[in-house]
């Protein structure tokens, strides 16, 4: 288990993090979203020891993170690091060897990491001659070619085409089915509800909710029902007790139901004017649950250090 345990930081008077606490069970992908400046970087940072947190630990399979098990850890930074005048190949070798791999070991394992990622016939290019989503790829390789226990990705999705994101996807799930807990900053959130286990809304220093995309659901507060009757005449829904029409097109109506209000009534007073054509809850989108979890104000219950693993949206 990867744990982030509540981080503190601030720069100057810049409270960044108040609080943060998360965990990643091996095998799992966290999706680790938040507005810009919410301070995912700074907590990827402190997880790989490149900034110091005011309080707070990393751990991992229950030992604080220190340098021997950073070495262990593919990180891929927001900054990107590469070697311009480097060859992808090398390049990809030369980080398998820093992370301690011997170099035959090394050769091979940048060998197959430049086809996994479709770089194989790019194998001998410069770094600085590839196109910014090429460089993404060989930047992804850096981070996956020493085997790592963990992986900390940065934003890893930014700036590729569909197919680079999808040969990302791919290689990312495949490392979580060999046990490895993925974590990946985006906000690309259709992404990240297509691809990870759980994911963690980090907001006002702190995480706001966490959980599965299912679990963040099932908490959501005005879940919304859509109801089609297309004969029906305008305004037939808000005469119905517990409702309240958020939307209403052409009979094509968006309800939220008050807590204790039947659905069924709502099936009959629609039947009632004639056709029901459509009669659904409606699934809440990640990013509509971002919206919400982000504007929320923070209440007792959101986030800090006893929130570590939890899955709650803060009311
Ligand atoms: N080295 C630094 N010195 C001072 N302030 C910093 C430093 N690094 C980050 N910050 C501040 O910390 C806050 C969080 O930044 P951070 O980069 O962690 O956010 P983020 O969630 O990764 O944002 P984005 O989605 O835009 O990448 C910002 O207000 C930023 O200005």
């Amino acid at each position: 288990m990867l744990e982030i345990d509540g981080l503190y930081k601030a720069y100057g008077d810049n409270r960044v993090l108040e609080g943060v606490g998360f965990t990643v069970a091996p095998g799992q992908m966290f999706g680790f979203c938040g507005s810009n400046g919410a301070g995912k970087t700074t907590t990827m940072r402190i997880a790989m020891g490149l900034a110091r947190a005011d309080a707070g630990e990393v751990r991992w399979r229950g030992r604080p993170v220190d340098e021997d098990v950073r070495r262990r850890i593919g990180y891929m930074p927001e900054e990107r690091g590469l070697y311009p005048k480097m060859r992808v190949r090398e390049q990809l070798a030369y980080f398998a060897r820093l992370h301690g791999m011997e170099a035959a070991s090394a050769g091979r394992a940048a060998e197959h990491w430049v086809e996994v990622l479709g770089l194989g016939e790019r194998r001998d290019e410069r770094v600085e001659k590839l196109s910014l989503g090429n460089q993404q790829r060989v930047q992804l390789g850096a981070a996956l070619v020493s085997e790592p226990e963990v992986l900390i990705l940065d934003e890893p999705f930014s700036g590729l085409d569909p197919v680079g994101v999808d040969s990302l996807a791919e290689a990312l799930l495949q490392q979580a089915r060999r046990g490895v807990p993925v974590i990946f900053s985006s906000h690309q959130l259709e992404l990240v509800e297509r691809l990870c286990d759980a994911v963690g809304i980090l907001a006002r220093g702190r995480i706001v909710a966490s959980g599965t995309v299912t679990d963040l659901r099932a908490r959501e507060a005005g879940r919304q029902l859509r109801v089609v009757a297309p004969d029906a005449p305008a305004g037939w829904a808000a005469a119905v007790p517990g409702v309240r029409v958020v939307s209403e097109q052409r009979g094509d109506t968006v309800l939220e139901l008050a807590p204790g209000t039947d659905d069924q009534q709502v099936l009959s007073a629609a039947l009632a004017t004639g056709r029901v054509t459509h009669f659904s809850w409606r699934e809440p989108t990640l990013v509509e649950l971002f919206r919400e979890a982000v504007a929320a104000p923070t209440g007792p219950s959101a986030g800090g250090p006893d929130a570590t693993g939890s899955t709650a949206v803060a009311a």
